[in-house]
Parts: C-alpha cells; sequence; structure tokens
C-alpha cells in the first residue's frame, strides 16, 4: 500500500466520524451563513508570481515541523507579507491540522483560503465552504475520473474553486478533461514522498494556457520561486521552508517580492 491509500484509509476513517456527527443538511446552513466565496482563480492570475503560504504543522516525510500554538497569528503574519492566499491543512493524522485551524485562520484574515485535505466526497466539500474555505484542494492521483470530475463540478456549485494536483503528463491530461482551472504540479510523489523540484519544468508545458499554473512544494526561498517562474508558474505554494524559518512575515515578503519583480513579468498576462 502506498503512503498514499495509508492517508487516504486514515482521512476516510476520521471522515465517518465527523459524518456522525454532524449531517450534510446542519454542514449546508453553516455554509449558506459562511462569507461569500472568494474568487479563487482571480487571487492567483495576475501580474508576477503569487504566493500561497501554508499552516503545516507536520508531515509524513519529516515528522512535526512547527508547534503553531496559534495559527491564527500565522495566518496574519502570512497576509502581512502579501500571501495571495493561504493554505490550511485540515488533516489530522500525519499533518496535525483540523478544521478548528480553518476556522481559526478564517476568523482572522480575508485572504482567500484553501482547504489542504484528501477530498474524496461532496461532504468534504460542504465542510470546507462551511468552515469558511474559498478554494478546495483535489489530488488526482486519490480519485478515480468519475469522483474528479463531479467533485469539480460539486466545488464550483457551491462557490469553491477546485484547485487540481498533479503529478505527471498523464494526470495533468485528466486534470484538463475533468475541466480544471487550476493545476497544482506536486513536486513531491505523494506515493513514495520523494521531492524532484524539476517535475514542473518537465511536465508544465502540457498544461494549456489559458489554465493557472501553481508549482507546490520544495521552495526554500526566492531563488526556488524564481526558477518556477521561469518554468511558467502563475503562483508557488509554500509550507515547510516558511514555518520552520524564524521570520514567516518578513520570508513571505522575500517570495512576494521576488515573484513581483519586472524581470519575470514577461509574457505574462
Ligand atoms: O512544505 P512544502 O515542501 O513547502 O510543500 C507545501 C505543499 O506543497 C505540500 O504541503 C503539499 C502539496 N500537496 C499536498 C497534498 C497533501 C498534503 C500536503 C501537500
Amino acid at each position: 500500500m502506498s503512503v498514499l491509500d495509508e492517508i487516504i484509509d486514515g482521512v476516510r476513517a476520521d471522515l465517518a466520524e465527523r459524518q456522525a456527527r454532524v449531517t450534510l443538511d446542519e454542514l449546508k446552513e453553516l455554509a449558506a451563513k459562511a462569507p461569500d466565496a472568494k474568487d479563487g482563480v482571480a487571487a492567483l492570475r495576475g501580474e508576477g508570481v503569487r504566493v500561497i503560504c501554508e499552516v503545516k504543522r507536520s508531515s509524513p516525510s519529516k515528522g512535526a515541523l512547527a508547534a503553531i500554538a496559534d495559527p491564527a497569528a500565522l495566518a496574519v503574519d502570512y497576509a502581512a507579507g502579501g500571501a495571495a492566499a493561504i493554505s490550511v491543512l485540515t488533516e489530522q493524522r500525519r499533518f496535525g491540522g483540523s478544521l478548528a485551524d480553518l476556522d481559526a485562520v478564517r476568523a482572522a484574515v480575508d485572504t482567500p483560503l484553501l482547504r489542504k485535505d484528501f477530498i474524496v466526497t461532496a461532504y468534504q466539500l460542504w465542510e470546507a465552504r462551511a468552515h469558511g474555505a474559498d478554494l478546495a484542494l483535489l489530488i488526482v492521483a486519490a480519485l478515480d475520473q468519475p469522483a474528479l470530475v463531479s467533485l469539480i463540478e460539486r466545488a464550483e456549485s457551491i462557490g469553491l474553486t477546485p484547485l487540481v494536483e498533479v503529478h505527471d503528463e498523464e494526470e495533468i491530461a485528466r486534470a484538463v478533461d475533468a475541466g480544471a482551472k487550476i493545476i497544482g504540479v506536486n513536486a513531491r510523489n505523494l506515493k513514495t514522498l520523494q521531492v524532484d523540484r524539476n517535475t514542473f519544468a518537465n511536465v508544465a508545458h502540457a498544461i494549456p494556457a489559458h489554465i493557472v499554473k501553481v508549482a507546490e512544494s520544495g521552495v526554500r526561498g526566492p531563488h526556488d520561486l524564481i526558477a518556477y517562474a521561469n518554468e511558467g508558474a502563475d503562483a508557488v505554494l509554500v509550507g515547510e521552508s516558511l514555518v520552520t524559518g524564524k521570520d514567516p512575515k518578513a520570508a513571505v515578503a522575500d517570495l512576494v517580492a521576488a515573484g513581483a519583480h519586472p524581470a519575470l513579468r514577461h509574457g505574462r498576462s
């Protein structure tokens, strides 16, 4: 069994517990009271390279990264540094996150929020909206094609923008066929946890121009952002280097400044 399969088994067990506690109707009522969802595509496309900053306590590959006692305070730093969006990991077992983190961050910032989890059912999309997310991650490797198509449709129908994650060209073809408007190329293979920073450069040519391109994982600082930008990334998603660094606000500001550099604007819309 791959790491991804193991993670999803745990996600399904936790999901069953939440479903026993909170009905879909209750989630829909909460979603109706949540602030209107912001346009995720608009947040990530435009001049320069956008920076998505992640609230991430631990990871399956590295274990504990940072305690993050106050996720809201971290999110406020991210927003002050110029984050275009904030990713909140809500998976509990391997990443140490929760929907409570999403609530805390939503209450603290107006920045568009991505629910980062292993979404396999529409219930989780309603949870995302009920807890104030604007975008939701859908991982192609975790879903068969009919499930991917229907979760993209459902996400959009309830106002969420799906960020569709891929790792190779075959998954890009599936994401495009399924109607993705934002594709994230994860440098980390979720089946082996290996990071290969060349992944984006190797596969980005297969993503049609009208689709927003996000380079995910392994960004250590401005240098990596610039490399991804030169390969055509519209945005980068950064976790570990921000949560393990001393000054997340300054680190985000450095990334945002690098992404706004005029030398990177050529050919961008
Ligand atoms: O911490 P990093 O290397 O900066 O990576 C952030 C983000 O890309 C990573 O957390 C991630 C990308 N796709 C995922 C899917 C599930 C869980 C986590 C992820």
